[in-house]
């Protein structure tokens, strides 16, 4: 077993995901630990650009998050993935292709449907709630709230620096 960890923010978009990690990155760079950053939509830019947003396609992109996050926790390196992994089987699935080489830390991004969705940072739920983009997850395809996140965060009253502080000592825990 490695001391390779990755982190694994899940939430609605908007939630808070990507800002959390860009902050968690930022932290742990100042300390000296290199950081491979797995986000969504980057991913779905390089590594999913094929992928549509139905159950399968969403299920096969974190799988593909899991095995990449695996192969460098494999190396003792540190992995932030942000990415929305509506459904739990595919968390679970990444878990544990993680957990054969090392930690693997669900934080669930909790924000609120009614706080994302007056956010609507990207204007994509009210495109969403006029029926122009199909599948939308909080709208018109489920997510499956985690049942058994090792941290749940809302950040409707934490603060971004909060967050991070939170995930640090999440990641600090079990370790000698
Ligand atoms: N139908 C639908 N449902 C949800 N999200 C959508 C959809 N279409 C496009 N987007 C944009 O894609 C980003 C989510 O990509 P992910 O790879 O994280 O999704 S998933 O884990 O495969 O479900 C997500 O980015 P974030 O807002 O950063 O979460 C959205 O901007
Ligand atoms: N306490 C907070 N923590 C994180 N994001 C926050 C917070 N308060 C407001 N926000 C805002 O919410 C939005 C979250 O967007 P983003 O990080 O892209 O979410 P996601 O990656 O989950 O789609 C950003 O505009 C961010 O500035």
């Amino acid at each position: 077993m490695s001391d390779g960890v990755t982190v694994f923010l899940t939430g609605l978009s908007g939630a808070g995901k990507s800002t959390i990690a860009d902050a968690l990155v930022a932290d742990l760079e100042r300390d000296g630990v290199p950081v491979t950053v797995l986000d969504g939509d980057v991913v779905r830019t390089h590594l999913s650009s094929e992928l549509t947003f139905s159950r399968e396609h969403r299920d096969l992109n974190i799988r593909r998050i899991g095995f990449v996050a695996g192969e460098v926790v494999k190396h003792g390196g540190t992995v932030v993935v942000a990415a929305i992994a509506p459904f739990e089987q595919a968390r679970e699935e990444a878990r544990q292709l993680v957990e054969k080489h090392g930690r693997f830390l669900l934080v669930h991004v909790a924000t609120p449907l009614e706080v994302v969705e007056q956010r609507d940072v990207k204007g994509l739920y009210a495109k969403a709630r006029a029926g122009e983009i199909p599948l939308f997850t909080g709208i018109s395809d489920p997510y499956e709230v985690p049942g058994s996140p090792d941290l749940t965060i809302d950040t409707t009253g934490t603060p971004v620096e909060e967050s991070v502080r939170l995930i640090r000592a999440a990641m600090r825990e079990g370790v000698s």
